[in-house]
């Protein structure tokens, strides 16, 4: 990402509507209820996954209010842990999955949680490992996952190891808890995966009041109460890599207002990556602009491990790039809406485009797609990644599930319409995709 003298970009760069991030709002939301008194959220994201958080969060006993129109929440907090009994749907969205469960913990009396077919085949396997070890009496379903049946009796606390390989949610739902535990609690994590979201979940931590540390790898949070505390929510970084792909494509450019180097979002860094790709790329405190080279670059080989939500939106142009693209440390990647090496291989040969993929890798051929219907597999960043290839190849790509996009953007198609009209709106897309 380019922090030093800005390099020459076109004045007059359109602005993206990008929405509010779904790991900030989820996460403010968990806070906020935790939190006694009333908290404020402005510029929350309203899709699937932070509609699902909200109302998940109801059930656990948290007040929520808009006030005024949708673009600032009110959130009126248990101040702290949930009293049971409740049933918690948590859809599709691994932040419920993830982060509730250990929050109830805290709390007294019996919970249910359960999700879509879709998160209940996600893994849980490291978080219900790490409560049981904590003390919390969980009952997972065969497999280790959705649904859960957790018998609360707060939280004593302690030193505790956490398998983290598959999913850093199982970290950051625990550490937003911890401060809930009688005594705190001591985390090593040694396997961790996108650990950039760790990194956020300590800094809203923070935000809310809550004392953690670091040291020798070990993260350390002290018990006591979180604070109500009110929050603009940045836009969402992985969101925003389809605008700055589409710019880099299409040779146009787009600015994101509110993006910029004191990101909480590791996300934010795709942009440096579409930078090794050839397009121009400006960062500064408040504002991120991307406008296209002479066309994408390829011939490299790039670690997406911390940042894997967007390894989709380069593999899905990289056709477009006049040499391959490997992307690799991406195996986790597998296990989310869908197994994503799989969805975007197999969607990019339909294409008729030439990919090699391994555990934990993928490698992309140059060569024009050819029109082709893309299978979403109900998974919005699929969805996200193909329009962006459809609108720079000019091949018609006709995605399967256009509105699973909801997840976390319901306007995407229309905004990527509006800010670069070539984009063909696909029908259907605003009916619900289950
Ligand atoms: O904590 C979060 O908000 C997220 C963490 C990441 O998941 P993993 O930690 O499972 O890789 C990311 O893919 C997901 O979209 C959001
Ligand atoms: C993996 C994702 O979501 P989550 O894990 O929050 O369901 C995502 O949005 O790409």
């Amino acid at each position: 990402m380019t922090t030093e003298a800005p390099r020459t970009v076109r004045e007059g760069t359109p602005v993206a509507r990008i929405p509010g991030s779904k790991s900030l709002t989820n996460r403010a939301l968990l806070l906020a209820a935790a939190a006694p008194g009333t908290s404020r959220l402005r510029a929350p994201l309203v899709s699937d996954d932070t509609v699902a958080f909200r109302t998940a969060l109801t059930a656990l006993g948290a007040r929520l209010g808009t006030d005024g129109p949708d673009d600032c929440w009110e959130v009126t907090g248990i101040g702290r842990g949930p009293a049971g009994p409740a049933r918690v749907w948590c859809a599709d969205a691994g932040t419920a999955g993830r982060f509730l469960p250990p929050f109830a913990a805290t709390g007294h009396g019996t919970f249910v949680f359960d999700g879509s077919e879709q998160l209940r085949a996600r893994p849980h396997g490291g978080l219900v490992d790490a409560l049981t070890r904590l003390g919390a009496r969980v009952r997972a379903a065969d497999g280790g996952g959705l649904p859960l049946r957790l018998e609360a009796a707060g939280l004593d606390g302690g030193e505790i190891t956490v398998d983290a390989s598959t999913s850093s949610q199982h970290v950051s739902g625990l550490l937003m808890a911890a401060p809930l535990t009688r005594h705190g609690l001591t985390l090593d994590a040694p396997a961790l995966v996108s650990r950039p979201y760790v990194d956020m979940t300590l800094a809203l931590m923070r935000r809310f009041g809550a004392r953690a540390d670091e040291s020798a790898g070990r993260l350390t949070i002290r018990p006591g109460r979180y604070r109500p505390t009110d929050l603009t929510i940045e836009p969402d970084a992985s969101t925003a890599s389809y605008f700055f792909a589409a710019a880099a494509v299409t040779g146009g450019g787009v600015t994101v207002p509110g993006l910029g180097t004191g990101s909480l979002q590791g996300d934010l860094r795709f942009v440096d990556v579409l930078a090794e790709a050839g397009a121009r790329v400006t960062v500064t405190a408040g504002t991120t602009t991307v406008t296209g080279g002479d066309g994408l670059r390829g011939g490299f080989d790039v670690d997406m491990g911390d940042i894997s939500d967007t390894f989709m939106t380069l593999a899905a142009i990289a056709p477009l790039a006049d040499a391959p693209v490997t992307i690799h440390g991406i195996g986790h990647a597998r296990l989310k809406e869908s197994d994503r090496i799989d969805a975007v291989a197999a969607n990019l040969r339909a294409c008729g485009v030439r990919v090699e993929d391994g555990p934990d890798r993928i490698t992309v051929h140059p060569g024009r797609p050819a029109p082709a219907r893309i299978t979403c597999r109900r998974d919005h960043r699929i969805a996200m990644s193909f329009s962006v290839l459809a609108l720079g190849s000019g091949v018609p790509l006709q995605l399967d599930d256009p509105g699973c996009v909801s997840k976390t953007f319901p306007g995407f198609h229309a905004e990527l319409h509006r800010l670069f009209p070539a984009y063909a709106i696909p029908e259907h897309s605003e009916e619900e995709h289950r």
